[in-house]
């Protein structure tokens, strides 16, 4: 019998010996979490970071088996800089992948463009113009699951997240008061230790609704905050405080060079 309230499942790590086959395993990943939600709700919902990421997934490129037409897509985090800009989440997911594969444009939820320059003005401050941008986005999730899903959080179906050489992920950083946060969906930063300074971000309770998270990590420079993050949760690195609620389940996708140093059981990677 199930508990209402069962703790989070303990995470699944998936090594590979090659990044090259971890971009394999990862796009089969993809595409069979794109595969339960149609049959289920007919539409994928999925949220990216930036960062490595975005050129991870390049297999998904021609993949026939890819339905980009149910898929809605969401940034996890975002810079508060123009969307051709070359720090934007968005243009680097652009380059990368949006304009290799058929997603409809209006299927992309990048941010309010329209009110970055109010980041410049003497009107208005910088705490009420980045308030407003996360607002902007805020408003974006809750048109896509508010109604359909009535739920106090979304429950994206997946989300692609990275791992920052501090512990970071979106743009949660370690000990930054935005950890805290329990009742914003999108939250925005203007002190992010990694440029740009000003940002908003996905909040842990949002994260941690998902049905699935996935963090890719690849390359030895991940590996002591990898070992950090895996064996070592007491430390409250924030990808460690990634857990979603049951039945959510938090899936690492890492290559050896990343997983050296880690003493954190590995599973063998099925779909
Ligand atoms: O600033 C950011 O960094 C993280 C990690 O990036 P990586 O290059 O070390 O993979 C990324 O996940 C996040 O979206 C981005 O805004």
């Amino acid at each position: 019998m199930t508990s209402l309230h069962q703790p989070p499942a303990p995470a699944i790590l998936n090594t590979f010996a090659e990044p090259a086959e971890l971009e394999e395993a990862l796009a089969q990943f993809v595409v069979r979490a794109q595969r339960d939600a149609i049959d289920k709700k007919g539409r994928f919902t999925l949220a990216i970071s930036g960062g490595s990421l975005p050129k991870q997934l390049g297999r998904l490129v021609g993949n026939p088996n890819v339905k980009w037409d149910k898929w809605q897509v969401f940034y996890a985090d975002e810079r508060a800089v123009p969307l051709d800009h070359p720090d934007s989440n968005h243009r680097l997911c652009t380059d990368e992948l949006w304009s290799k594969v058929p997603l409809p444009f209006s299927h992309i939820h990048a941010i309010d463009a329209d009110l970055l320059p109010q980041l410049s003005t003497p009107d208005k401050s910088t705490d009420d113009a980045l308030d407003e941008l996360a607002d902007a986005y805020e408003s974006q999730l809750i048109a896509e699951f508010a109604q359909k899903d009535s739920a106090r959080f979304p429950v994206f179906d997946l989300l692609l997240l990275g791992l920052g050489p501090d512990g970071h992920t979106c743009s949660l950083f370690p000990g930054h008061a935005l950890l805290a946060e329990e009742d914003r969906w999108v939250a925005w930063i203007k002190d992010s230790p990694k440029p740009p300074a000003a940002r908003i971000t996905f909040t842990f309770p949002v994260i941690n609704h998902a049905a699935r998270v996935a963090f890719v990590a690849a390359g030895a420079s991940k590996a002591d905050t990898l070992a950090a993050v895996l064996d070592h949760p007491e430390d409250g690195l924030p990808a460690s405080r990634v857990r979603p609620a049951h039945p959510g389940q938090v899936f690492w996708f890492v290559d050896e060079a990343a997983a050296q140093k880690v003493q954190y059981p590995r599973s063998e990677f099925k779909l």
